[in-house]
């Protein structure tokens, strides 16, 4: 994007990053930024030329602002505080400003005329970020600050300071303070609860998620999301002119194990068979319960050679070099599968209903076996 609007978007990304905390942070201090400057320049250009402090009081102040224009924003800008506690530099920001505006409302009168004003902005400020303990605390900061200045401007007899007028005034902003305190507190703890709320949520529902994709039993894949994973495969393959196959594996006899030993055990016989097929397959390959005592494993970029053929062999000897169950150590578990490539123009259905019918034939075959799907016949022009 170029033109006007495409540099206003560089130089927002210049001065405020991409990443939209980092932003609302930095827009922050560029906000407080521009009061310490304006700041510095009241001060520089009509509080000093006028005499309205001395000048080690405008010294003081000028170099306060200045401190702070060129810390607190190239701090959080250059990502140092980034893992910090306060990583926006809020509380370290307003004791800074309360400083200043504490000491100018302590020697001079101009300063009496905005200091607590904005002060009570700053606490209006911390609403939006201060976490419940830290606003409590700078609370509790300003109004020391406040009326530690108050009792030494008292005792030590300030020009033009009128202690009863002043106390009345401080004690009073003190009170709208702790007002503004407790406030801020309560919208602090909100907050908070509502971030632990957003996250309880955010777990929730990654437990729903995989509550949705997973067979409860075994823990395998489920057979709705198995289906998903078979048609973005489909489109993959479509677009990328690769290949991929579908073994629909079926445990033999699985009925004689419910009979014979319980559906408990026929339970762990189960998982154990879908433990032991994820530890033979590829990476890449997905296997998922298909329903009952059926599985269906998807092995995607089997060529050049019988991939399918290979998974399956090791799946088999596995099966056969290791009891199933340690309650019965001499059963053994043996399936049967249908395998079938993928053909080009194929449905997902259509590669099913191959395999189920390879698998047929590798039940009537005599089980404990993996029959190849044949190919579909090219679809033949219609007779004219
Ligand atoms: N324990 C247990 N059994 C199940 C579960 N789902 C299905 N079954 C049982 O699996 C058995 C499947 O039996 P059949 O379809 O007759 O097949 P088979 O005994 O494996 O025989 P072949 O497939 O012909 O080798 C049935 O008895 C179902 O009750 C399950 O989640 N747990």
């Amino acid at each position: 994007m170029s033109g006007p609007i495409g540099i206003t978007r560089r130089l927002g990304e210049l001065l405020l990053g991409t990443e939209p905390r980092l932003r609302g942070r930095l827009t922050m201090c560029l906000l407080a930024n521009s009061l310490y400057l304006g700041w510095l320049l009241f001060i520089a250009l009509f509080i000093v030329p006028r005499g309205l402090v001395s000048p080690g009081v405008g010294q003081f102040l000028m170099a306060h602002q200045l401190i702070a224009l060129i810390t607190f924003y190239p701090l959080v800008r250059s990502g140092l505080t980034h893992h910090w506690s306060d990583p926006g530099l809020v509380l370290p920001q307003i004791a800074w400003a309360c400083l200043a505006l504490v000491v100018g409302y302590a020697v001079s009168p101009i300063g009496r005329a905005v200091s607590l004003q904005t002060m009570s902005l700053i606490v209006v400020f911390g609403f939006l970020s201060l976490r419940p303990r830290a606003a409590v605390w700078t609370g509790i900061g300003m109004i020391c600050m406040l009326l530690g200045m108050l009792v030494w401007c008292i005792l030590s007899r300030q020009e033009n300071f009128e202690p009863r007028l002043q106390t009345l005034i401080i004690v009073t902003t003190c009170f709208i303070l702790a007002l503004l305190t407790w406030q801020s507190h309560g919208f602090a703890m909100r907050r908070k609860r509502m971030s632990a709320d957003r996250k309880a949520l955010a777990a929730a529902l990654q437990e729903v998620e995989v509550l949705m994709q997973h067979d409860t039993l075994t823990g395998l894949y489920n057979r709705q999301h198995l289906q998903t994973r078979l048609e973005a495969e489909r489109e993959r393959a479509r677009a990328g002119g690769h290949r991929f196959c579908v073994a629909l594996i079926d445990l033999d006899h699985f009925k004689l194990i419910n009979d014979r030993h319980g559906h408990a055990m026929g339970d762990h016989v189960l998982v154990a068979f879908a433990r032991q097929a994820q530890a033979v397959l590829r990476e890449t390959d997905t296997i998922a319960r298909w329903g009952g005592e059926e599985f269906l494993i998807l092995l995607p970029d089997t060529e050049p050679v019988d991939k399918a053929g290979i998974a399956l062999r090791r799946l088999q000897a596995s099966l056969r070099g290791a009891p199933i169950s340690d309650a019965e150590p001499n059963m053994r578990v043996t399936f049967s599968a249908g395998v079938a490539e993928w053909a080009k123009g194929e449905s997902i259905e259509q590669l099913l209903d191959r395999a189920d019918a390879a698998l047929y034939d590798a039940k009537r075959q005599g089980r404990d076996r993996a029959v190849q799907a044949p190919l579909p016949l090219p679809a033949h022009p219609a007779p004219p």
